[in-house]
């Protein structure tokens, strides 16, 4: 894919600064050169809905920014209410067969390489964030939320099931008891419910000042050896990661048998009807 590189003056909580711009059609990277800090936008309107584009272009973005030697990244949206709207279910009900293997395969890469990323990272969550949205944001190691949105893993409400390792991510941030209960709830949180339950780790008032707080926090380690937080980071979620790596072909075929059951396709169906009623009232 073309990638346009720029150099631009953009506004940061703590003054304007050069930054090294890198733009796709569905993310952006700018990368602070003071702070030395990449922020990872999402751009995918109308709500971030997370398809086979967006997915492989999240890989590559935090591959760049791996690669580019930043000092930490930190993931948020363009979209003023929404961080992410989860997976696009659109990729999920009646899908194309080989379309969709890929899309799923997308997802466990983008998954694969935010979650086990060696550089800290936060999510500026700026906007509401259910399912996959919720995902990306607690895969991060840090997260700052805006107030009155909600962010949860709520799949069950939609009769689906979330994979064990979207549960992985839940769990490195909720202590079991909670995670257990809200993802069988489908629980949405608000952001003052996300707070107090420790879902969030901050809630900041705009968006600059979530994203000064990521930053604030990613600056932390400052101090800390790189290669020492790096390979202690690894070490820490490498279960995780290597459930997945060993069972990522077991993991596309239980989706793709999941998916296809008529109970399923219909209630994603009902689901999607019920957004685009909603939409147009
Ligand atoms: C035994 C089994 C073992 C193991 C299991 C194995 C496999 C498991 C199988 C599957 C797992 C799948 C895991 C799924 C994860 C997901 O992420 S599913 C997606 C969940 N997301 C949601 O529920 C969010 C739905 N959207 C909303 O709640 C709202 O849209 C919003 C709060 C995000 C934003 O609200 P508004 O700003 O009011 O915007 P609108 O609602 O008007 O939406 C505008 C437009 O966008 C469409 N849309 C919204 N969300 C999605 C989406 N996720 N996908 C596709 N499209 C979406 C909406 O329909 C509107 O469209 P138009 O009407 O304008 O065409």
């Amino acid at each position: 894919m073309m990638r346009s590189k720029l150099l631009s003056l953009v506004p940061c909580a703590t003054g304007p600064f050069r930054t090294m711009s890198t733009t796709t059609k569905l993310t952006t990277v700018e990368v602070n050169d003071k702070t030395g800090i990449a922020t990872l936008t999402m751009n995918r309107p109308p709500v971030n809905g997370l398809n086979l584009d967006l997915l492989r272009d999240l890989r590559q973005s935090i591959a760049e920014i791996e690669g580019n030697k930043s000092r930490g990244l930190i993931l948020t949206s363009s979209n003023p209410t929404i961080f992410s709207a989860g997976l696009d279910i659109m990729e999920m009900y009646k899908p194309d067969k080989e379309r969709v293997r890929a899309f799923w395969t997308a997802l466990q890469d983008a998954w694969l390489a935010l979650y086990g990323s060696s550089v800290p990272t936060a999510a500026a969550i700026n906007g509401h964030s259910p399912a996959g949205g919720c995902l990306l944001a607690t895969s991060c190691e840090y997260r700052v939320m805006l107030p009155k949105f909600t962010i949860g893993l709520n799949e069950t409400k939609l009769g689906i099931v979330a994979p064990m390792w979207f549960m992985s991510s839940f769990l490195s941030v909720l202590p079991r008891r909670e995670a257990e209960r809200a993802l069988n709830q489908g629980r949405m949180f608000t952001t003052d419910e996300a707070l107090q339950i420790g879902l969030v780790d901050e809630a900041a008032g705009t968006k600059e000042e979530a994203l000064e707080k990521c930053a604030q926090f990613i600056g932390t380690f400052a101090k800390v050896n790189p290669i020492a937080r790096a390979l202690t980071k690894q070490q820490f979620r490498a279960a995780e990661l290597e459930q997945l790596e060993s069972e990522r072909a077991q993991d596309l075929e239980k989706f793709l048998f999941f998916i296809n059951q008529p109970a399923v396709q219909k209630g994603l169906g009902i689901y999607l009807e019920s957004l685009k009623k909603k939409a147009k009232n």
